[in-house]
This record gives structure tokens, sequence and C-alpha cells, in this order.
């Protein structure tokens, strides 16, 4: 993918260098450095009691009053430090005497902000050091600033390309280890992109030439990209706002999605479209996963759809959207409440009033075995497909995360294919390509039954190269690296 999306960082958040004078009045609680102390305080929430980042930091910005420059610089600190975590806390080890897991837990996100400002970012590195160990000062005491100082200027003594010289595994001798230090993502979730994409840890494509560039190329490629900030992109909700519409508020037009608009920088709610909720923000592939289960041709009805896990409602509001352009409805299904809520608000005022939603359980369905004609699955899963988004959840998520989704994702297909009727189409969707809940979970249920088909679903998404995935290519896989989009899934199953 393009590197248009990259964050400005480099471009040296001037004035942030140093801790914002000295020997001032003693001022209380009013923080210094608002910046790097919001980054510590999400950074600590996120490790301490498993705060998502990109719920907390922006409450905490508005809370603080932060804008322009500090809010960026902290956007900037707390997004790279949790998603090089895994390098820094390679390079963070090789400066410590003992091992970094021995570190207080107070301390630890103090030494990763340093890090990421000595190794990543334009901020002079006598200034990035000073102001960290100010803050590390001020949160956790004098004598553990003093040992702040001193690891961070072992840290500053080499750039971050000598430094993973030095602390990652040799590439041909351990290649997973190698990506995993080198790009910050643990070694399982290494192996499982690898695997998806496929490629082996020992070089190339199963059953393929070895790719020029060595061995994991393409999941090299896929590694950097997730540490890329995302562009923001915009859906303009069918029947409710046209592309035109955002494009005319400063946003370019989307590369695939016809209903998808790129915002170039700024807030979404400068638009005011997004104000009043006739668009909003949602991944392009999020957009072109709903399309192609409303592009696959049906004979007879085409009245009812069934979206059986709508919570917040992206898709919904895009399928409630088209299903009103073609007079038809949408049920929009979600098991938890306060998301549902969420849903009514996203499919609220869609043309014809076309969606509806309810708070129901999908595997244990309130409506009659092949009721529907289109139906969407769009289920629970890891996230791998978001780290992009998500900066802490490759730490958070492990192997048995995917395990113990796999039940809930088997049932929630199976109800609903039976919830479609003969003929009718089944759409199932996650935000990740590991394959054990992507082709796994279909092939599972599909092994069980014989009332279903695979279709070839990158057929209904023409626009789109290098989609097709899985045997025949009759899935569909979306990569950041590829199409500058979450790395969506999709199936699409036909009801005998
Ligand atoms: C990946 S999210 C769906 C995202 C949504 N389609 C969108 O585009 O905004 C999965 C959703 O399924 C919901 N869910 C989980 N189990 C469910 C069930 N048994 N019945 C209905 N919804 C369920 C979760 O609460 C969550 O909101």
């Amino acid at each position: 993918m393009s590197d248009r999306s990259r964050p400005s960082h480099r471009s040296s958040p001037r004035k942030h260098g140093g801790s914002g004078g000295k020997g001032g009045k003693t001022a209380p609680p009013a923080p210094k450095d608002p910046a790097r102390r919001t980054a510590y305080d999400v950074l600590r929430a996120v490790q301490d009691r498993d705060a998502y980042a990109n719920l907390l930091l922006p409450s905490l910005l508005r809370e603080r009053g932060l804008h322009g420059r500090d809010a960026a610089l902290a956007t900037e600190l707390t997004y790279g430090a949790l998603r090089r975590q895994g390098t820094y806390d390679a390079i963070l080890d090789a400066c410590i005497d003992r091992s970094l897991r021995s570190v207080d837990s107070e301390v630890l996100p103090v030494l990763r902000l340093g890090a990421h400002q000595l190794l990543s970012t334009a901020i002079p590195p006598h200034a990035a050091v000073s102001a960290t160990v100010d803050l590390a000062r001020r949160v956790v005491g004098h004598h553990r600033g003093k040992f702040a100082n001193a690891v961070l200027r072992k840290v500053g003594r080499r750039g971050l390309d000598d430094w993973t010289a030095i602390v990652a595994p040799d590439r041909t001798a351990d290649p997973v280890g190698h990506l995993s230090v080198v790009h910050s993502h643990p070694r399982w979730i290494v192996e499982a992109l690898a695997a998806a994409l496929g490629e082996d840890a020992a070089g190339g494509a199963f059953g393929a030439d070895p790719e020029p560039g060595g061995a994991m190329a393409e999941t090299e490629r896929l590694l950097a990209a997730h540490n890329e900030r995302p562009r923001v992109t915009l859906v303009a909700k069918p029947g409710r706002a046209a592309v035109e519409d955002l494009v005319g508020g400063g946003a370019t037009r989307a590369q695939y999605s016809p209903y998808g608009a790129y915002l170039p920088e700024g807030d979404p709610a400068q638009l005011r479209e997004v104000r009043q909720r006739r668009a909003a923000v949602q991944d392009e592939a999020s957009q072109l996963v709903a399309l192609a289960l409303t592009r696959v041709g049906l004979d007879g009805a085409d009245a009812r759809w069934l979206d059986a896990c709508a919570g917040p409602g992206g898709k919904a509001a895009l399928l409630a959207g088209l299903a009103g352009g073609r007079d038809a409805r949408l049920l929009a299904v979600e098991v938890q409440a306060a998301r549902a809520g969420l849903v009514a608000g996203a499919v609220e005022r869609s043309p014809r009033d076309a969606g509806r939603t309810v708070v129901a359980d999908s595997t244990r369905p309130a409506w009659r075995d092949g009721a529907f004609d289109r139906v969407l699955v769009d289920a629970p899963c890891t996230g791998l497909g978001a780290l992009r988004r998500r900066p802490e959840a490759r730490w958070r998520r492990t192997p048995e995360t995917a395990a113990d989704l796999e039940p809930l994702q088997r049932g929630l297909l199976a109800r609903a294919l039976d919830a479609a009727r003969p003929g009718g189409v089944v759409a199932y969707v996650t935000c990740s390509p590991h394959l054990p809940e992507t082709r796994g979970v279909v092939e599972g249920v599909l092994a069980e039954r014989s009332d279903a088909e695979p279709l070839r679903a990158a057929d209904y998404l023409g626009e789109v190269p290098d989609v097709a995935a899985g045997p025949e290519g009759r899935y569909v896989q979306f990569w950041p690296h590829r199409h500058g989009t979450d790395a969506m899934f999709l199936a699409l199953l036909r009801k005998r």
C-alpha cells in the first residue's frame, strides 16, 4: 500500500520537547506536559485494566481540553508506543541489567513512551529524554525517574535499525522471531498471518516458488502496514447522503466502494453529513463485503434481509439504506442491549424506514427457518484484521481467543443458513484473516450440511483486484497492505 496515510509525527511536534519551564509556582494538579501525561495515563489503563486506547484516549483529550499539537502528540505517543511495544520491549530489555519483566508496572509505560520518542519520532533526543524523565519523576517519583533516565540514555545511543539488528533473531535462522521483533507482533500472530497469506516460515509460498524478497516477504509487508496509521474512510449512507457531498467537504472519492470517501486529515465531525449521521466512519472493506451480499442475484422474492450480528451498526446502516432503495426491509439483531442502541441510531431514518433493530440472540432465533432472502453474519472474532486501528489488540489476543470463539461463530453461521430461504444467500464475514475463524468455520459448517454451497465471492467484487482467496479462489480476503483496508474476510453461501 502506498504511504499516503503516514502519520505526521516525523514532522516534529516542536513545542513538546521540554517539560514546560522550571521553577515556576508549585502548581499542584494542573498537569504539566499534558500530552505525555495523557499518553502515560492511557498506557497505564490499557495495561492495568484492559482499557481500549481508541475509546479512552479521545475521552481524556476532551476531558483535559487538549487540542491541536498537544492532542496530536498524545495520540502519536499512545498509538506509537502500543503498536511498537514488542520492538521497544526487546530494546529496553537489552538496556536493563535485570529482566524487563521485573520492572514496575508504573515505570514500564514511561520507558515505552521514551523509547518511542527516541526511536520513531523527530523529537530531539535530549528533549525526549528530559521530558520523559520529568514525567517519570512526577508519576513514579525521583528515584525511579533516575532509573528511567539511565535506561533512556542507553536507548538513545542507537537508532531503531541498529537496535533491531542487535536484538532481533537472525532472519534466516528464525524468520518468525525476526519479523516478530522487527515489526512488533506476537509470534503466534506472525504465524497466523503468514498461514492466511499462504506463506510458510521456511520461506516462500506454500506449493510455489520462493518469493523474491526472501522468506515471508508478503507477511512482512502486512506487518509493516499494521504499524502505519490507517486513513479515515467515510461511508455516505445510501439514500441519505452522496459521496459528492463528502467530496464537497474535503474528502476524496474512495478507490473501490461507490459509497466511500477518504478524509485526508481532520476530525470527521467537521463534515455536516457526519454530524447529521447521514455519513459515518466505516472501513472500505466493511462497505464492500456488505455490498457484495446485496449484489448476488436471487430468483423470486428479495424483500427480507437479516443482519444477525449488527452492533454497533456500521453494516446495518449501509444495508438498511440499500434495502430501502429496493423496497426491502432489514432486521438488525444484536445480543447486547447497549450495542443494539447504537444500531438503532445508525439505521434510523433509512430510506422508507427500512431498518428495524431488535435485541436477540441469533443462535436462538425467534424467527422461523427460511424467513429471509439475504442474511449477513458479521461474526464476533479476534479482530486480527483491524490491528491498525486497535493498537493494543495484538498484545491482548491469544490463540485461545480464536478457539473460544469458534463454537459461537459456527453456531451463528449454522442458524443463519437455517434463516435463509431456499435460493437465498448468506454472507459470513469476519474482521480477521485468521484461518480457523474464516475458512475453518465455513468449511466446518458446510461439512455438516448439504443444503448450502459456496459462491465465488470475488465475482461480486469485480472492481477490487487480488481479493480471491482459498480453494478455487472462492472466498474474499481483503488486506491492509494490498487494499489499504482492514483484513476483512467474506464467504457467500447459497442456500439450496
Ligand atoms: C463483529 S461485530 C459486528 C459489527 C457490525 N456488523 C458492524 O458492521 O458494525 C459482532 C457483533 O455480534 C454481536 N453478537 C455476538 N453474539 C451474538 C449473538 N449470539 N446474537 C446476536 N449478536 C451477537 C456482538 O455483540 C457484536 O456486536
